[in-house]
This record gives structure tokens, C-alpha cells and sequence, in this order.
């Protein structure tokens, strides 16, 4: 089986040709290919009967999970190259996803519409539409609360801090990540805005970590800071592996998000 070794703007990958041959580890078998790959997500491409394929999502915890943005676009790359289409389809657990070339090598992926609504996010406490209580440290004086939520197939609740770099993230985003608000689990973005046009993220991922880049986080922080008049729809992310461009489409409410793609090693097993 052909396994490629890939990141998305440092955001790491295994992903596994599984069209002809089955692979179906277990969580176990996942975490060991995550630390022995050095992998944020393991990826296995399967055949799909009206995409070009299905990709599966594994942490580097052992769990499945329905969306990863960074790998679509590896995937996208993948596929571009493959088929020499101009555009292919990406089937997720969440959604068709869309990938096609960009200027200057990088890869854009139409990542589809975010979902706003509480029945899109599952929460145990629903406390208004912009934001959820969830407070972090003394109650008299939080170091984190009420973050904006928003689903781009998967659960995001992002932070807008004054700067990024005060916050401790690998303390403070597995008690948001578990918090008792979120039963599922939840991605933590903490998001500066640096102008209307940049905003600079860090995200700690749902059973991966802090990460270099979170995809669906970058998209997910764009969504919420363009919803709160925060900037514009299309924004400059920084992340820590390099920058992501994320357009919140007025036209048709699909979010596009565009960034490099790198092949580190392909081999065999
Ligand atoms: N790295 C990803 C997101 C991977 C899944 C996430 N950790 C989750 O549990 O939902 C991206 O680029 O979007």
C-alpha cells in the first residue's frame, strides 16, 4: 500500500492509498502510525462510487472524525495530479468537499457552508446564538470565556484574545476541549485580530494538540470574526506553519480556503 508522508502548511499527515487494498486500523494501530509518522491526522483514501474518493479522518489520539481542512487540500494535490482533472471531489463523513489549483502552486478547497446553528454543534448548554459560557480560571476573573462556536463539519469554539501570545494554550485548551459544554469534544482557537484583513491563530486541535495549522480552524475563526464584524470576509491567517487565505463567500455562503501544500516522503508497506 502507498502511504504519503504530507503536511498543509505544517499541519502533518499519513495518508494511506486504501482504494485497492482495505485498511482498517484500530485506534491503537492509529496512534502508533501517529507517532511513528510524526502525523497530527492519519488519512485513508477509499473508493467512492460518485467522487473521486472518500477520505477518512483518524487524530492522533486514535479517534475518527468527520472533517479535516488541511488534508483535503493534500488530498486535493494528490488527486489534481492523479487525474489531471481542473477540479475534484473529495466525499468526507461531513460533506463533498471540492479541491482545484490555485495560483503560485497553492491548492484551494471550496470547504463548503458553516453550520451556525446550536443543532449543528453539539452542546450540552445552549446559551445564546453568538457564544457559549464557558468560563476557564476563577470565576471573578476568567482567562478565558465565552467563545464564539461555529461547525465546518467539525466542532470549533474559537477565543478572541488581545494577543495570542499571552495565552499558555497547552494548559488551557484541553479544558476547553473537554469541557463539560462540549460532549463531543471541541477544536480551541485563539484568535488575535490583527487588522480587517489578518488575523493571527493558534488552535489547539481536538485529539491532536496544538498543531501548526488547523484548516477548518482557520476557517471556523474567519466565519466567526467576519460574523462579528470583527473583519472582512476574506482574511490573511497566520498560523504557526505558515498562512492560509479563508474567503466566506457572500455569493453562495461557502467558505474557500487556499494554502501550500508539501510532500515530505512517499513509500511502500
Ligand atoms: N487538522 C484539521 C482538523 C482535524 C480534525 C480535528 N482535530 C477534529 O477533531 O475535529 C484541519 O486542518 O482542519
Amino acid at each position: 500500500m502507498k502511504v504519503w508522508k504530507m503536511n498543509g502548511a505544517g499541519n502533518a499527515f499519513a495518508i494511506f492509498d486504501a482504494r485497492s487494498t482495505s485498511f482498517v486500523p484500530s485506534a491503537d494501530q492509529v496512534r502508533q502510525i501517529a507517532e511513528d509518522l510524526k502525523a497530527d491526522q492519519i488519512i485513508a483514501l477509499e473508493r467512492d462510487v460518485a467522487r473521486d474518493v472518500f477520505m477518512r479522518i483518524w487524530n492522533a489520539d486514535g479517534s475518527e472524525v468527520s472533517a479535516c481542512g488541511n488534508a483535503t487540500r493534500c488530498v486535493g494535490k494528490l488527486l489534481l495530479e492523479e487525474t489531471g482533472k481542473s477540479q475534484v471531489t473529495i466525499q468526507t463523513e461531513a460533506d463533498m468537499l471540492k479541491a482545484f489549483n490555485a495560483d503560485n502552486g497553492l491548492i484551494t478547497v471550496d470547504m463548503g457552508s458553516p453550520l451556525m446553528g446550536w443543532e449543528d454543534i453539539p452542546l450540552s448548554e445552549k446559551m445564546d446564538v453568538r457564544g457559549v459560557d464557558v468560563k476557564i480560571g476563577p470565576m471573578d476573573n476568567p482567562i478565558l470565556s465565552r467563545p464564539a462556536v461555529v461547525s465546518m463539519g467539525n466542532p470549533h469554539a474559537v477565543f478572541f484574545v488581545k494577543d495570542v501570545d499571552d495565552y499558555d494554550i497547552p494548559a488551557l485548551g484541553p479544558l476547553v476541549e473537554w469541557h463539560p459544554t462540549f460532549p463531543e469534544g471541541t477544536n480551541v482557537g485563539f484568535a488575535q485580530v490583527i487588522d480587517r484583513n489578518t488575523i493571527r491563530l493558534r488552535v489547539w486541535e481536538r485529539g491532536a494538540g496544538l498543531t501548526k495549522a488547523c484548516g477548518t480552524g482557520a476557517c471556523a475563526a474567519l466565519v466567526c470574526a467576519a460574523r462579528a464584524k470583527l473583519t472582512a470576509r476574506k482574511a490573511k491567517m497566520i498560523l504557526d506553519g505558515g498562512e492560509l487565505t479563508i474567503d466566506w463567500r457572500e455569493s453562495d455562503d461557502r467558505v474557500y480556503m487556499t494554502g501550500p501544500v508539501e510532500m515530505e516522503f512517499e513509500t511502500e508497506i
